[in-house]
């Protein structure tokens, strides 16, 4: 954000107002003050990007009532209360009916400033969710908008614009979660044959003994119809071949044969069909060194590899990160349907510091663990509230895997049996919690 944060004080004491309005610059905010309430309510509505903090007590409105004319504007713009009477049940009604936090005078510089920025954060994620809303609505595919700002995110953007119009097949190199597949549904989406299927092949599930049926389409079987195969779903449309280097030497050559053939026979069908498709393959493996060692067909490599996209790992762009990290968030509270969580200190000191191994897939998971209020960076430290429920939870869960590991000396097998979890979701929790097995081997050596 280039512009200072955005706060409208109402107060009747125009010395007090004078006052804030200092120690909020201070602060670094914008400071809008009013003694007069009704017209301090004067252009809020859904669009207004700030936040108000309203004294109670003020002859003709109080805030209270600025609170309900407001609340009426925009339920999501957060009105703080500030009371030099310290009552408790008002305090709790005003929490209940909508009031974003309720602050008791003489407050500090500090605090005051601290729970204004919670607000100011809340306020524009609010506003950043509708406009994705808003976008979603207009049918942008979100999801293959390509984010980033990095030079080889805006060079990647431009040359996906160029291959799209060109029919040409590509193959798209970079490691797990680095956002192949998005880049491959961002070519399709931007394609002549946007309107046609994208078809999603994932090469390490395919069966060696069921791969014709699976490609062309299985026989009939009993009173089931014929499925269709994957090269006549993705007729006129994209071929998306994930993970190609997982195929076996006898999978390639099928493979191969049945797109250089670019006709189908469906089975039953009088004569071949022509088949119009464009193939997209990716590999977390680096498919040259393959085809070197001999583990990958040379002909299939240089017919997949005519265009090639490499795709940095995260951690070589990480300009990119608190960007990608706040539309992951957005996201994730748009489809979990929770309120936006703030961005706090600690957990941008995680995401400027931690390695980033699992790329892109590893970030959404941090954003929407941290949407979820699971993340043990959440709140920890942060202001006078503490963790919470969740952190403390988080923080507890986070202490028994590294005991487990402590106990296991870094051994994440033996670590996952004694806490009886599945593999999977172990390493999920690893990943949330940052923990590396690697930290707690000892070292005899
Ligand atoms: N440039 C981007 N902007 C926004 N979101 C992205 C971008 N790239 C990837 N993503 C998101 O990151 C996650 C991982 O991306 P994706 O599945 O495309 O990676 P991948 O390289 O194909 O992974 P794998 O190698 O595991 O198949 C997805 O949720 C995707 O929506």
């Amino acid at each position: 954000m280039t512009e200072a944060p955005l706060v409208r004080l109402v107060d009747d004491d125009p010395d007090l107002l004078a006052a804030q309005v200092q120690s909020l610059k201070i602060a670094g905010f914008r400071a809008e003050p009013f003694t007069e309430p009704a017209e301090a309510l004067r252009g809020l509505g859904p669009d207004w990007p700030g936040v108000v903090l309203s004294d109670v007590r003020m002859p003709g409105m109080d805030g209270f009532q600025v609170f309900e004319r407001i609340h009426a504007l925009d339920p999501d713009l957060p009105v703080i209360l500030l009371t030099g009477h310290g009552d408790v049940p008002m305090a709790v009604a005003a929490l209940k009916r909508g009031v974003y936090d309720f602050l008791t005078k003489p407050i500090g510089g500090g605090p005051l400033a601290a729970a204004l920025a919670r607000a100011v954060s809340s306020r524009a994620l609010v506003l950043e969710n509708r406009a994705l809303r808003q976008q979603q609505q207009a049918g942008a595919a979100a999801e293959t908008r390509l984010i980033g700002q990095s030079p080889v995110m805006m060079h990647l953007r431009e040359t996906v614009g160029r291959v799209a119009e060109t029919g040409g097949d590509v193959l798209i190199l970079g490691p797990g979660g680095s956002g192949k597949e998005t880049v491959a549904r961002a070519i399709h989406r931007q394609s002549p044959r946007r309107a046609r299927a994208f078809v999603h092949v994932a090469c390490a599930a395919l069966d060696e003994t069921r791969f014709e049926a699976e490609m062309l389409g299985a026989e009939p079987q009993g009173r089931n119809p014929r499925l269709p195969g994957r090269l006549e779903s993705a007729h006129r449309g994209t071929l998306y071949l994930d993970e190609i280097d997982a195929l076996s030497p006898a999978l390639q050559a099928a493979l191969l044969a049945l797109i250089e053939a670019r006709e189908i026979r469906p089975p039953g069908a009088a004569a071949p069909r022509a088949l119009d498709l464009r193939v997209i393959a990716s590999s977390s493996a680096d498919l040259a060194r393959l085809m070197r060692e001999g583990a990958f067909r040379s002909d299939l490599y240089y017919r997949l590899a005519g265009i090639t996209l490499t795709l940095p790992p995260l951690a070589e762009r990480r300009e990119d990160i608190p960007e990608l990290f706040r539309h992951f968030l957005i996201e994730a509270a748009a489809r979990l349907d929770l309120p936006a969580a703030p961005v706090t200190g600690t957990v941008k000191a995680r995401l400027a510091g931690y390695g980033w191994p699992g790329n892109l897939r590893e970030l959404r998971q941090f954003a929407e663990s941290h949407a979820l209020g699971l993340s043990p960076f959440d709140a920890a430290g942060e202001g006078e509230d503490g963790p919470g429920l969740a952190g403390l939870v988080a923080e507890y869960e986070a202490e028994l895997i590294r005991d487990a590991l402590r106990l296991a000396e870094g051994n994440a097998t033996q670590a996952m049996a004694r806490l009886r979890l599945p593999r999977k979701t172990f390493y999920d929790k690893l990943n949330r919690h940052g923990i590396r097995p690697a930290d707690f081997r000892v070292n005899d050596g």
